[in-house]
């Protein structure tokens, strides 16, 4: 089959690391005897400095006639040092996942018994964890109109914002998945303080009742992220808001070893976007050294979630097994020698044309 893929590599390592998952991609081509052509979209700083824009109506185009979206990552330090430049990077990517209505980033979170002890956490807490986060992208604190500074600059404000119909959406997918796993469901909030969080609660309550055989808890949020660390073992399925789910996500993936290897799928109305959940990490920009895995695994989830090629996935995640239990991996995950990204790979692409 023929398939068309949205390339948006963005910013920092984002080119470095899409490009590898690209290899892998056309490694799948040559196995199953699938096409694919990639068409390259900007986004981010690069777009800003190209065309003034992060997130230009040419590459929102460019998205809305894929199969599919690869994603890098955007960010620059000469936006994060400087808080008040009108037009930042990140914009891009929030514009970008309000128009294609990604509401749902499935980030999943599982063990590689090769890494278990990069892990600063004990391993009998961590070994064989497996749970996904489910968080809800589009709306939330992120996308509150009412936001801004008071006149005279001193108080600023931002609103987090919530419907019914926005919480069902998301916690309905989240329900999907439970009912497909271990059928247990923590719904994380902190609706001993936020009016926002009480729907959430409320909401998901009313669901349950459609939902016999799941298991649903109710969880606080600043207690949800120490139980996540203690007792990573105890969740299965996960859903929260916009912004707990970026936070307890960057924390979970020290139960895997690094950043470097957490994937996500951005589910669409219009098409889904894959991309890793770390930044442009820009200390190692065009350095060859950022770890590629998180976006390999990401062009995983998209055979899985969205051209419906479950078997390619497969392939790709035991070729990223393959690699880490032979030791073929980046510096953050290395015990040995490490290898630069590229090596990586290329390491993944060959494993699967040749096994
Ligand atoms: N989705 C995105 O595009 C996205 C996500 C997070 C941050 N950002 C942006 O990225 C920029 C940098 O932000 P940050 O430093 O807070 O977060 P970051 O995720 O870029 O990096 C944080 C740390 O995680 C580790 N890390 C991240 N990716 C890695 C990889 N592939 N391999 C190995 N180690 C890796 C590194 O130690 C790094 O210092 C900012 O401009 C921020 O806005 C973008
Ligand atoms: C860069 C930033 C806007 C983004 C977010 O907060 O959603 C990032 O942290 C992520 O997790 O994708
Ligand atoms: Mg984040």
């Amino acid at each position: 089959m023929k398939f068309k893929i949205a390339k948006l590599p963005g910013d920092g390592i984002g080119p470095e690391i899409v490009e590898q998952a690209e290899k892998v991609i056309h490694a799948i081509g040559n196995k199953f005897n699938h096409q694919f052509s990639f068409e390259f979209g900007i986004v981010g700083a690069a777009a800003i400095d190209k065309v003034g824009d992060p997130y230009p109506e040419e590459t929102h185009n460019i998205c809305l006639n894929s199969d599919a979206v690869l994603f890098g990552a955007i960010g620059d330090p000469k936006y994060d040092n400087n808080p008040a430049a009108k037009v930042r990077p990140e914009q891009g990517l929030l514009e970008m996942r309000k128009k294609l209505q990604l509401y749902a980033n499935i980030r999943p979170v599982s063990t590689f018994e090769s890494l278990i002890n990069k892990s600063p956490l004990r391993p009998e807490l961590i070994e064989g964890a497996d749970f996904m986060i489910i968080r809800e992208l589009t709306g939330g604190i992120y996308y509150g109109e009412l936001r801004g500074r008071t006149e005279n600059g001193t108080k600023a404000f931002d609103t987090n914002v919530y419907s019914k119909e926005e919480i069902e959406r998301v916690a309905k997918l989240a329900f999907s998945f439970a009912a497909k796993r271990r059928k247990k469901l923590t719904a994380i909030d902190k609706a001993n303080v936020l009016a926002t969080s009480r729907l959430w609660r409320e909401t998901i309550q009313e669901m349950e009742k459609d939902y016999p055989d799941i298991e649903v808890d109710h969880m606080l949020v600043d207690n949800a992220a120490m139980q996540i660390i203690q007792w990573p073992k105890k969740f299965d399925v996960v859903v929260t808001e916009n912004m707990f789910g970026d936070i307890l996500t960057d924390e979970a993936s020290v139960i895997t070893g690094s950043l470097g290897l957490l994937p996500s799928a951005s589910i669409g109305i219009h098409t889904s976007v894959f991309e890793p959940i770390h930044g442009s990490y820009p200390q190692a920009a065009g350095k060859d050294i950022a770890n590629p895995i998180a976006t390999i695994l990401s062009a995983a989830m998209m055979f899985e979630y969205s051209l419906n090629l479950p078997e390619a996935g497969k392939t790709i995640r035991d070729a990223v097994a393959a690699s880490l239990a032979e030791g073929f991996v980046t510096e953050d995950i290395a015990s040995g020698q490490a290898y630069k990204t590229s090596q990586v790979g290329d390491w993944i692409a060959h494993w699967i044309e040749k096994n």
